[in-house]
């Protein structure tokens, strides 16, 4: 039987990671926005707009936070930041539906996220996305490293010091490994479960990117910073 210690160091590292993560939470008045009264499918893409843009300057918060993030070269920051927004949007997204929130709210969320003006061809990989990653129920800690771990993905566009982004990712990745054989005794596959999300994600990337070339209302208007972002209008 492996015994797996996590040492002092990693035991910080997960701390600062948790803390930050937590500190960095969307307003919960926006989601309880998208639970009350019944919307439009123009109203409920413009809560998304809104929901999207400040989950963007929650991510670039939290990042800051991640230990040695600060280190790495500027533009490999932007990079990293830029490549990684919309698979952490969506993986946030997840961890809000398998929050256990009032019985019926996560309900009234997926359908004011259903009437907003998405085509359906992207619901069904995006809800198939919700649902694996409620199926695993992660603890905070995992759905923070999880998170830093999609960050510091080194084979994102522009990225020019790879050994250097792939250094902290590995680090993440260790403390990750321990925390799932610590956390899940019983599911040895647990940790090989949880990489197995990332590689979903990437392909909500290319879901992504055809849905805002395909959004039904002609006349949408995205933020600034989505714009910049996803590289739009
Ligand atoms: C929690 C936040 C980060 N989630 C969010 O904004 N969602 C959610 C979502 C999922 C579950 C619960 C609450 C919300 C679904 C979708 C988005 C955003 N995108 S978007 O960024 O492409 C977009 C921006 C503007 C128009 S469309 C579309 C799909």
């Amino acid at each position: 039987k492996e015994k797996v210690e996590i040492t002092k160091e990693q035991q910080a590292l997960v701390k600062s990671i948790v803390d930050a993560y937590n500190r960095h939470q969307i307003p919960q008045d926006m989601t309880k926005k998208l639970l009350q009264e019944q919307y439009s499918a123009e109203e409920n893409f413009l809560l998304l707009t809104e929901m999207a843009t400040s989950q963007v300057q929650v991510l670039v918060e939290f990042t800051k936070n991640i230990p040695g993030f600060l280190s790495l070269d500027c533009e490999d920051q932007i990079a990293l930041l830029k490549g990684s927004a919309v698979e952490a949007m969506f993986l946030r997204s997840a961890q809000v539906l398998s929050k256990r929130m009032p019985n019926g709210y996560t309900e009234v969320l997926k359908e004011r996220v259903r009437n907003s003006g998405m085509s359906e061809e992207f619901m069904t990989p995006m809800f198939n996305f919700y649902k694996s990653i409620d199926e695993l129920q992660m603890v905070q800690e995992e759905q923070a490293l999880l998170t830093a771990v999609t960050i510091l993905t080194p084979d994102r566009p522009y990225v020019k010091d790879y050994q250097a982004v792939e250094r902290l990712q590995e680090t993440m990745l260790v403390v990750l490994r321990k925390l799932c054989v610590l956390q899940h005794p019983q599911d040895p596959q647990y940790f090989a479960r949880l990489l197995g999300r990332l590689t979903e994600l990437r392909t909500l990337n290319h879901y992504h990117a055809e849905m805002l070339t395909s959004w039904r209302m002609n006349d949408q208007k995205f933020t600034p910073l989505l714009c910049e972002l996803w590289d739009v209008q």
